[in-house]
């Protein structure tokens, strides 16, 4: 999370925002899809009789054939009834196959809205805390990937399941109604490719779990060796990573022969008993049973060769279909995985804090897990005007204690309050309108450089962006950008880590809030710069409360309060000469930090 993307959920955190939805039992698709049902329905309802339709020439043809061979001589009249009948039934599968597409596409791109909106306004409302939990990886995949498995979903599988199940049953029907046993007979080559296919996915669920275990693999090593490629290189070990590609690559390439082997007898049998050609000698061998016993006259083949292939033609396309419903469902339990992430309770009757910017935190407790604290009887008063540092060993607890005051999380015990306010009572909004942040590790966005300062006021005058960029000393450098202060971020304009942080600076002075928490604000910048930012904020602290987390004691020997933090306690507090006289850690670690900037 970074100081961007909170003025980011700031923006997206209006106060009227409706209260926040209870994450309920797991919706499933049918609960996602529930908006656009309606539309759903009438689209597989026109598939349904546009699939009947489409198989309407093939009997029209079969009757015009018992029509003009009939014993009797040829029926003219029944003969142009079914000629007719086959015209008119081409022309309304047209209209009813566009109609069902039409459908389906316009529900889809309303399905696909309606869940990035709520997608966006369930994420807006989460903990901040949970985006640093959380990979953007997985709300990009839920976003992108998982609403477009629904799409192809929606707007194709849906509508090639209705016709390859619609279909083959009419054929059946008007077959059954032709010679039911002769009907009964076409089934065979059904069910035998049914037993195939079954052979062909038995152990389904584990081969999946291996392919894709197995496909993760490599995919781990091809970004391991991408993202490690300097080092590697620079170690002198890049046969060692392509070892390790190799051998995922090899290892998927053996699951996916064997695979590949054990399944290929059984789906290429599959694919043999329910080919057109099957159907057609299983309808004629048995036909010409049926005509040389006398038990069928030989006009009533007609139908079975031209509709028994139609039977049996659909079904591997159903089995194909029928991992794209399995992806569906997997996508939409992704979906609701993120919709069902807890949201940041929100007050019923918020109140507003004082704007003094007086931060108390009192008998404060938190753990991630529930299980081990990380943070534990804290009481900590930070006043308006002054710089408290935050010092300890890492893992200490320094960047947790520090978000909790914007509430990236709730805590386990105790409170924090702001201007006299429980940070719990305050509506989003107002929250960080109180609080600015800069992080260990800035993210700007890809925009220009002005309206990255920008974004915790965005209707601030260029005059004023171009104080908080003097302020943050990174105004010169911004001058010297190709378009100044519209160069675009990532295109013209490509900061250092120092840069990006002092950019980020920059942004929380413009936003002006009255506590301004800074986590490791100014770690890359070189020991010239650092001590001007320093100097910058120092005079920000006028007026403000200051709470700044630092590894290099150094940069804070001036802050009104020290806090050491050793194992999630305050363990020392109090002025820089004061810890020291007190010779404990405090005085230790700096008399360590001092040998270190000596040798
Ligand atoms: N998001 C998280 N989920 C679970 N545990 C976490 C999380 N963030 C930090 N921790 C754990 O909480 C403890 C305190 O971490 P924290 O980052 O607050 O320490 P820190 O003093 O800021 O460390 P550093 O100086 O290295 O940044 C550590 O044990 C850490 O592993």
């Amino acid at each position: 999370m970074t100081g961007a993307a909170l003025a980011d959920t700031r923006e997206g955190t209006p106060d009227t925002l409706p209260a926040p939805e209870t994450p309920a039992k797991p919706p499933g698709l049918g609960e996602l899809i529930a908006p656009i049902r309606g539309r759903l329905t009438a689209a597989i309802l026109a598939q349904s009789a546009a699939a009947v339709c489409s198989m309407i020439p093939f009997i029209a043809v079969a009757e015009l054939a018992r029509a003009l061979l009939a014993p009797g001589g040829p029926d003219e009249g029944r003969a142009w009834t079914a000629a007719w009948t086959a015209v008119g039934a081409l022309v309304a599968r047209l209209v009813l196959y566009a109609a069902a597409g039409v459908l389906t596409h316009h529900a889809d791109a309303d399905l696909q809205l309606d869940l990035r909106r709520r997608l966006a306004r369930h994420l807006g409302r989460v903990p901040l805390g949970w985006f640093t939990d959380n990979s953007s990886g997985e709300v990009k995949k839920a976003a992108a990937d998982d609403i477009s498995t629904l799409h192809h979903l929606v707007a194709h599988t849906a509508l090639e399941v209705t016709a390859a199940l619609v279909a083959p049953l009419t054929a059946l029907v008007y077959l059954l109604t032709v010679d039911w046993r002769l009907a009964l007979i076409a089934l065979l080559p059904l069910l035998l490719g049914a037993f195939f296919l079954k052979q062909a996915m038995s152990g389904g669920e584990e081969v999946t779990a291996r392919f894709f275990g197995s496909m993760g693999a490599v995919n781990a090593a091809v970004v391991e060796l991408v993202h490690g490629i300097a080092v590697i290189k620079a170690y002198g070990r890049t046969s060692r990573a392509h070892r390790a590609y190799d051998d995922a690559a090899d290892d998927f390439s053996v699951f996916f022969r064997d695979w590949i082997m054990s399944t290929t007898r059984a789906s290429t049998s599959a694919a043999l008993a329910l080919s057109g050609p099957t159907a057609l000698l299983v309808a004629t061998a048995a036909g010409t049973l049926f005509v040389t016993q006398g038990w069928a006259g030989a006009v009533d083949l007609v139908p079975f060769v031209l509709l028994g292939p139609a039977i049996t033609g659909s079904v591997m396309g159903l089995a194909q279909s029928g991992h794209a419903v399995q992806g569906g469902l997997q996508s939409a339990r992704q979906i609701h995985a993120l919709l069902a992430v807890p949201p940041l309770p929100e007050a019923p009757a918020p109140q507003a804090p004082g704007e003094d910017g007086k931060v108390e935190l009192e008998g404060l407790s938190f753990s991630y897990n529930g299980a081990t604290e990380v943070l534990s009887d804290i009481d900590l008063t930070l006043r308006p005007g002054t710089v408290t540092a935050l010092v300890g060993a890492s893992g200490s607890g320094k960047s947790t204690l520090a978000r909790l005051v914007p509430r990236f999380w709730d805590t386990t015990a105790g409170t924090v309050r702001i201007g006299g306010t429980d940070v719990r009572d305050i509506a989003p909004g107002d929250l960080y309108r109180q609080v600015s942040f800069v992080f260990q590790d800035p993210h700007l966005l890809r925009t220009t450089v002005r309206d990255n300062i920008r974004l915790g006021q965005p209707d601030a005058d260029d005059t004023a962006v171009e104080t908080a960029a003097r302020d943050a000393h990174i105004h010169d450098r911004i001058t010297a950008l190709p378009r100044g202060y519209d160069s675009v971020i990532g295109e013209d304009a490509v900061l250092s880590g120092g840069e990006s942080q002092r950019l980020s600076v920059a942004r929380a002075l413009l936003a002006d809030a009255p506590v301004l928490v800074l986590d490791e604000a100014t770690s890359f910048a070189d020991p010239e710069s650092e001590a001007a930012v320093q100097q910058a904020l120092s005079a920000l602290a006028a007026g403000r409360t200051l709470l700044v987390i630092a590894h290099r004691l150094a940069t804070v020997r001036d802050a009104d309060r020290i806090v050491v933090l050793d194992g999630g306690r305050i363990v020392e507090q109090g002025t820089h000469t004061e810890l020291l006289d007190l010779d404990g850690r405090y005085a230790h670690m700096w008399a360590l930090q001092q040998k270190g900037v000596a040798r």
